[in-house]
């Protein structure tokens, strides 16, 4: 498969080479200083593009590619507000679109273990539901994006938690984020039920990027000859 890679940082390196490992290759390298050659024609050589570059980029990048007809996988985080009017974009150049904040293979069953843990708990108001996120201090946005899908999930079985808040003393009606930046930390999340007389956590531990960007490569050979809007659950039979 020919792979074109968008964002050529942390992310994009680690992506490069799982994507050597499994035979496949890369055409097309764009960072920030050669976005001149995001172009229509340099992505015809593509099957597909892998688009991981941050908060305040992802957005453009994502309208150009999906216009000019390329399969694309992307993991930027940080720009989610603007998803409904990519989305409109993808359904009328009937495009190919898969998005997950977080692309582990870890983190996608702990999504599965967070939902199942939070409807055992809703019932026993005693606890105290709370996230914790720890990254990188090179890490642009807060919360992460994974610790809002985690937020989400706990806020659709607890209805009465009408937000999230990012480190601020939590109202009895809203979720608390907490988010800490520490050395080179690539991803810790924990989700906390708290009570006077005990605490139960699960939390997820990423040792290095290789699960984020295994899950990038495994997501761009599942879209590679589809049209639609797809996430980790349809890659993963989830
Ligand atoms: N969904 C997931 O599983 C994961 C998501 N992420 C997310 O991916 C994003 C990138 O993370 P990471 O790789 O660590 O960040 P880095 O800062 O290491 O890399 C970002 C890359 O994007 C490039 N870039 C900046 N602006 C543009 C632009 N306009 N067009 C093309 N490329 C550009 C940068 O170029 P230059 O180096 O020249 O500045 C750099 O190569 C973040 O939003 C992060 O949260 C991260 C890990 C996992
Ligand atoms: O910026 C990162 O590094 C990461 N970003 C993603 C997020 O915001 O959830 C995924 C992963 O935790 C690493």
């Amino acid at each position: 498969m020919k792979i074109a890679l968008i964002g050529y940082g942390k992310m994009g390196k680690a992506i490069e080479a799982i994507a050597l490992e499994r035979q496949h290759e890369i055409v097309l390298k764009i960072d920030a200083h050669n976005t001149d050659e995001l172009t229509a024609d340099n992505l015809k050589k593509a099957d597909v593009a892998i688009e991981f570059t941050g908060p305040h980029t992802a957005f453009d990048n994502l309208i150009k590619l999906i216009r000019f007809g390329v399969p694309v996988v992307s993991g930027s985080t940080g720009w989610l507000e603007r998803m409904p009017e990519l989305q409109q974009e993808i359904k009328a150049h009937n495009g190919s679109f898969l998005y997950a904040s977080n692309f582990s293979i870890g983190v996608n069953l702990f999504f599965e273990l967070n939902k199942k843990l939070a409807a055992l708990m809703h019932p026993h108001s005693d606890y105290k539901v709370s996230l914790e996120e720890i990254h990188h201090t090179e890490k642009r946005d807060a919360p992460s994006g994974t610790a809002i899908t985690l937020a989400e999930q706990v806020q659709e079985v607890y209805p009465e938690k009408k937000k999230w808040v990012n480190d601020v003393l939590p109202a009895a009606d809203e979720l608390l984020i907490v988010s800490k930046r520490i050395g080179t930390v690539p991803g810790t999340h924990t989700t906390t039920y708290s009570s006077e007389i005990d605490d139960i956590s699960i939390t997820h531990t990423a040792h290095n990027r290789k699960g984020f960007a295994l899950g990038a490569a495994l997501a761009a050979e599942y879209i590679k000859d589809k049209k639609g809007v797809f996430t980790m659950k349809d890659v993963l039979g989830l």
